[in-house]
């Protein structure tokens, strides 16, 4: 049995407040991360870790002696490039934010431009080339995405973003994460409230909850309520869904026993849309399986790539003029036990100096209509525009 500091041993009971330490996060000083199971607060880098290789983490962890034992960061969307973990200096644990009200002021708006790359109705035409290419049978489904560049009047304090997101959604995976900095004295924080789990392991838990299958929510109940209801039914989101929940299954399935998969998905919600959702659970067994191992394992799944995953890579590449990044990769922690939480980087944004890159993405499949696949990513778009108070353009 390896030896944790009490920091880490903690159980996600009432270490800090959880709003008073939501208030203390700066960028370039650390990273958040919270979600229905607690919240975490690093400071300081002890160390920068050289790979995100699983086996060489774990290994790093238990041989640290004193201070934390867990390292966070973020996979990238392709898991052939570097990740960025490091072990903190500090770690500060809290209660969920629940629905515990983040009072106080809300986001700041920011002035400036939005610029979408690429225009809308070149996104329209991507669809279409994803669908011709599902027409010979090589491709059944692939997720394609469409950025936003922000340029502001000046510098964006991401700190009134995060505290924004918290408001609006404290139930959701709240992150921001402290990334290494290509321009000097400009700290580049990726931040975002995203719906959906990768993977998280804790004690004697393994749990991932793949998400696929949207529709925009209502502000009128009762519309509201039968758009929920309209996706539950519609063949053409099971249909995306299935495929996701499958790929999970079949890849969790040889690292973890006993997996528990539901018969069919349900509906969550974010503030913005409606997703189908499955929520599948083993225990975990094999020590040497961490949180970081059993996220890799997954990623990318088909919620953010596509099935079959290498055509859907490819695709991808091709048809996307630009290069992801962290976006649709994975943001989280990892400890020395094994335990960790991974959460998809959805609903996100790269904030450094006076620019802020956001992104959505959608799930095409043979079913598809390039306009709806447009409009789904607008929708997605505005969780992180309304925390900037921005409009698409
Ligand atoms: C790709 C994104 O979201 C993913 C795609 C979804 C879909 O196509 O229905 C739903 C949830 C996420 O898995 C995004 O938010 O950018």
């Amino acid at each position: 049995m390896t030896s944790t500091s009490p920091a880490v041993r903690a159980p996600l009971g009432a270490v800090a407040d959880p709003v008073r330490l939501l208030r203390s996060w700066r960028p370039g000083e650390g990273s958040w991360f919270s979600g229905p199971q607690g919240a975490l607060l690093t400071r300081g880098t002890r160390t920068r870790l050289p790979s995100g290789d699983a086996d060489a983490v774990l290994r790093h962890l238990r041989g640290l002696r004193g201070g934390p034992t867990l390292a966070v960061g973020a996979l990238p969307f392709d898991p052939t490039a570097p990740a960025h973990l490091v072990v903190p200096e500090h770690v500060e644990r809290a209660d969920p934010l629940g629905a515990v009200l983040v009072a106080g002021p809300g986001g700041a708006p920011v002035s400036g431009t939005a610029h979408a790359v690429p225009a809308p109705a070149v996104y329209e035409k991507m669809v279409a080339e994803a669908l011709a290419r599902m027409e010979t049978g090589a491709l059944d489904k692939v997720v394609l995405a469409r950025a936003l560049e922000v340029v502001a009047d000046g510098p964006v304090d991401p700190v009134p973003m995060l505290r924004e997101l918290a408001r609006r959604d404290p139930r959701s995976y709240l992150f921001a994460v402290d990334l290494p900095a290509d321009r000097p004295g400009a700290a580049r924080t990726l931040l975002g409230a995203s719906p959906e789990l990768l993977l998280s392991r804790r004690g004697t838990t393994v749990t991932a909850n793949p998400l696929a299958g949207s529709a925009a929510r209502s502000s009128d109940p009762d519309e509201d309520r039968r758009r929920g209801e309209e996706l539950l039914a519609s063949a053409k989101d099971r249909h995306e869904h299935a495929l996701v929940v499958a790929d999970v299954v079949e890849r969790l399935r040889p690292v973890v026993d006993d997996l528990e998969v539901p018969d069919g998905p349900c509906l969550v919600r974010t503030p913005t849309l409606w997703h189908l959702s499955t929520t599948v659970r083993a225990p975990a067994t094999d020590p040497d399986a961490s949180a970081l191992h059993l996220a890799q394992a997954l990623h990318p799944t088909p919620a953010v790539c596509g099935v079959p995953r290498p055509a859907a890579h490819a695709a991808i590449t091709e048809i996307e003029p630009f290069d992801r990044g962290f976006y649709t990769g994975a943001v989280g922690w990892t400890d020395a036990r094994g335990d960790g939480e991974w959460v998809m980087a959805l609903r996100c944004g790269e904030v450094q100096g006076d620019r802020v890159r956001l992104w959505a993405g959608a799930g095409i499949v043979p079913a598809s209509r390039p306009a709806d696949e447009l409009a789904e990513t607008a929708v997605k778009l505005r969780t992180l525009l309304d925390a900037l108070g921005l409009d698409e353009g």
